[in-house]
Formats: structure tokens, C-alpha cells, sequence
């Protein structure tokens, strides 16, 4: 540990930790922990299909702008490394309709390669569509094992614990950053953030362009082609906490999947697996600063991603970088005669370790 640097904690190893991990320690500025209860694969991201594809999140404005800035530090820095290394491909995506959309996505500004379908492109069935030239999708497993050794490589550490009071972590660090996903319900009690569960299913590959009825945004019909497989979706079933896969929806997915094209009908497809996860929904996406304990230390909140976590992941990092820079400056110095409220927690805790106690 290096004595020069802020220490700082991030609760949560999902991609939105892991994101703001990476763009805090090339900084070379920061000593950066993950505390977090369930590590890849056994979290929210490990289950997504994944696509960039803005989905299910607010405010549209800001995932414009996450999202296009996620899209670049794709092409720049992680494209390159190739698709052994990270499991992530450039993907066109369709967005596909039934009935006329006059009105464009409030993202769709940001993205430059954003227009709308030609007649010559459309599906049989569909009569309106949208789509972006240079999206990408991931192997989600193989871009979470990526995402957590290069967190390493930068000098990272990771602790498998549950948070169960915020206070703890500024035990040892005067930064903490709340990347705890649908978490953050209990962990600093807000209600607002709830599941929104998905469903999908893994199939051998189909195609080369990422497909996705959104007709109905609740029920879903999409087709995500990736580099060793091809997962098929969705539900949205909001408030939903059952992390089972259910038969019923397996069989409305493949239903609404070969209305997209009859090669995607059952008899075309051999079934891989299925995974359940629930999304962390929120009214809006929550990436602020919130000062503790009289302005002495700073927690960042960002967690609420909903249906677009990977999509606008690296743009919520830099955000985080920019909140953090900005809250450490106002931090107050602890005096040293203060007696911290958290003696006691920390005689309760003597058994606990963590390299960042100043002795
Ligand atoms: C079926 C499905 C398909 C999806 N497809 C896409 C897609 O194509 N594109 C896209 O952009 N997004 C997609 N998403 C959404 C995306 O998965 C989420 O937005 C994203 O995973 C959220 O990341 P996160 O890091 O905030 O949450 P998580 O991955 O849930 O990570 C939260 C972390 O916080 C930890 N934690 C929580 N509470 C505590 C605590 N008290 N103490 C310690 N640790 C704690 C957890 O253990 C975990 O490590 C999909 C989601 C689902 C379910
Ligand atoms: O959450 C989800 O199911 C998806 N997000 C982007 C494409 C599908």
C-alpha cells in the first residue's frame, strides 16, 4: 500500500465496481479495495445477455451520454486487446418494431452511428426499426473474468464481505464508493432502487447482428449473438425476486423469438442453458456524493443501472472519478482528539484486517 495515495473502497465486484476500480487506479492516485458479498460469476452482471444498448434506465439525457463515452473507451481500449482476451465482438444492433416510432430514442443524440432502418433492411413483420452500426456484445463470463484481473493487474484487491452497516468501510478509508447494484436497498435502505428480473436463454450461435423486438417492453424479444454462444430474451418482470428459471417464460421467449424470423424457430435451435437475474431498477440512475460524518468522509453513490449497466458502465466510472476528485477536496481533516464514533465499532471488529488501518 502505498502511503502517498488516498485509500479508497468500493462496495460491489458487479461491472459497475469493477468499471469505476479500473478508472480509479489508473489514475495511479488511489489505493483501491473491492469489498463485496458475491463475486463474479454469482453476480447481476455475470447474467446478462450483454449488449451496449441503452435499456431500462433514466435519466435518458445522461445514458446518452454514458452511453457514448462507454462506446468509445470500448473502441479504444478494450477492441483492441482482442476478442480471446476480453470475449467482447463490435456488433450491429436493429432495434425492431410492428408499429411507426416518431419519435427517436432521447439518446440517440450521443450516438453518431445511431439512424433510422432503412425499408431495404426490415424484417418480415416489422414495419419500423432503429439501429447503430458499431455496438458491441460480450461473453458476459469471459468480460467479468477479464474486468476483475485487469482491477488486479492495476494493483487492486478484493474482499469476498458483506457490508452490513455503511459506517464500517470508514473505518478504514475516508472514500467509499456504492457500487452495490440492488444492494444499496438494504444497505443504506433505499426503497427506490427494486429487481426488475430477466430471464434469457443460451443457445449455439445464430447470426451477425443483435436483434431485439421492443414492441413491448415488458415482453421482450431479442437475440444476442456473441463470440461462443447466442443468448435469447426477456422478461421485465418488475418487483420479481425469483431467481429460478421459469419454464413458463422459457417457452414465451422462444415464442417471441421466432416471431423475429423463422430461423430463430425452436426446431432451428439447440438450447445451451438459462440464467435468471434481477435488475437493479431505479427511477434514476444514482452517481453523487454524499458527505458523512460532518464532511469527513465522502460516499459516492453509483448503483441503479437497471437494463444498462454495461452499456453506460465506463461513462458512470468516469463520472465517479470526476465526483471523487471534486468531494475529496472538500473533505474536512479528522482532528485527531475527535474521539471517531466508531471506537466502539472498531474494539467490536478487532478481529477484523484491512491493509488501509492507519495505525
Ligand atoms: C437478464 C439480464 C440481461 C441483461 N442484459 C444487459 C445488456 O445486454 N446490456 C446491459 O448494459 N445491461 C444488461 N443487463 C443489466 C446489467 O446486468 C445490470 O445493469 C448490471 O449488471 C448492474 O451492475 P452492478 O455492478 O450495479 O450490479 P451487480 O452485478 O449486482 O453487482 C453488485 C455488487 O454489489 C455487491 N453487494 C451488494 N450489496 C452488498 C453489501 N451489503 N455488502 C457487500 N457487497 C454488496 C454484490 O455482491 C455485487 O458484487 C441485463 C440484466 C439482466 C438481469
Ligand atoms: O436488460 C436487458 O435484458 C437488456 N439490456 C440491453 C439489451 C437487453
Amino acid at each position: 500500500m502505498n502511503i502517498h495515495k488516498k485509500d479508497i473502497i468500493i462496495i460491489g465486484c458487479g461491472c459497475i465496481g469493477l468499471s469505476a476500480g479500473v478508472i480509479l487506479l489508473k489514475t495511479g492516485d488511489y489505493n483501491v479495495k473491492i469489498w463485496a458479498k458475491d463475486l463474479p460469476p454469482n453476480t447481476t452482471s455475470n447474467k446478462a445477455a450483454a449488449l451496449w444498448y441503452p435499456f431500462l434506465s433514466e435519466p435518458l439525457d445522461k445514458v446518452g451520454r454514458w452511453s457514448q463515452e462507454t462506446m468509445d473507451y470500448f473502441k479504444k481500449e478494450i477492441i483492441p486487446l482482442g476478442v480471446e482476451k476480453t470475449g467482447t465482438l463490435t456488433k450491429k444492433v436493429y432495434e425492431l418494431y410492428r408499429t411507426p416510432r416518431a419519435q427517436l430514442p432521447e439518446w440517440s443524440p450521443f450516438v453518431p452511428s445511431f439512424r433510422r432502418m432503412k425499408k431495404e433492411e426490415m424484417l418480415d413483420g416489422y414495419i419500423d426499426g432503429f439501429t447503430v452500426e458499431d455496438g458491441f456484445v460480450m461473453d458476459t463470463d469471459q468480460y467479468m473474468d477479464w474486468l476483475v484481473e485487469s482491477f488486479k493487474a492495476l494493483g487492486g484487491s478484493i474482499d469476498q464481505r458483506e457490508v452490513v452497516d455503511i459506517r464500517e468501510p470508514f473505518i478504514y478509508a475516508d472514500i467509499v464508493i456504492n457500487c452495490s447494484g440492488l444492494g444499496a436497498r438494504e444497505l443504506i435502505g433505499d426503497r427506490l432502487v427494486y429487481p426488475s428480473r430477466g430471464q434469457i436463454i443460451v443457445v449455439d450461435n445464430t447470426r451477425d447482428i443483435s436483434l431485439m423486438d421492443e414492441e413491448d417492453e415488458y415482453q421482450l424479444g431479442y437475440v444476442i449473438p456473441r463470440v461462443h454462444n447466442s443468448v435469447l430474451g426477456g422478461t421485465n418482470q418488475q418487483h420479481n425476486y425469483n431467481l429460478e428459471p421459469s419454464k413458463k417464460d422459457t417457452e414465451e421467449i422462444l415464442d417471441r423469438v421466432a416471431k423475429i424470423s423463422p430461423q430463430f424457430e425452436r426446431k432451428n435451435l439447440k438450447i445451451l442453458g438459462e440464467k435468471v437475474g434481477l435488475r437493479p431498477s431505479r427511477y434514476s440512475i444514482r452517481l453523487e456524493n454524499e458527505f458523512m460524518q460532518d464532511g469527513r468522509k465522502l460516499l459516492v453513490h453509483n448503483y441503479g443501472h437497471g437494463g444498462s449497466g454495461f452499456t453506460v458502465s465506463w461513462g458512470c466510472a468516469l463520472d465517479t472519478l470526476k465526483l471523487v476528485r471534486k468531494g475529496a477536496d472538500k473533505l474536512k481533516t479528522s482532528n485527531k482528539s475527535d474521539v471517531p464514533w466508531y471506537s466502539l465499532l472498531n474494539k467490536r471488529r478487532s478481529s477484523s484486517s484491512c491493509s488501509f488501518v492507519n495505525d
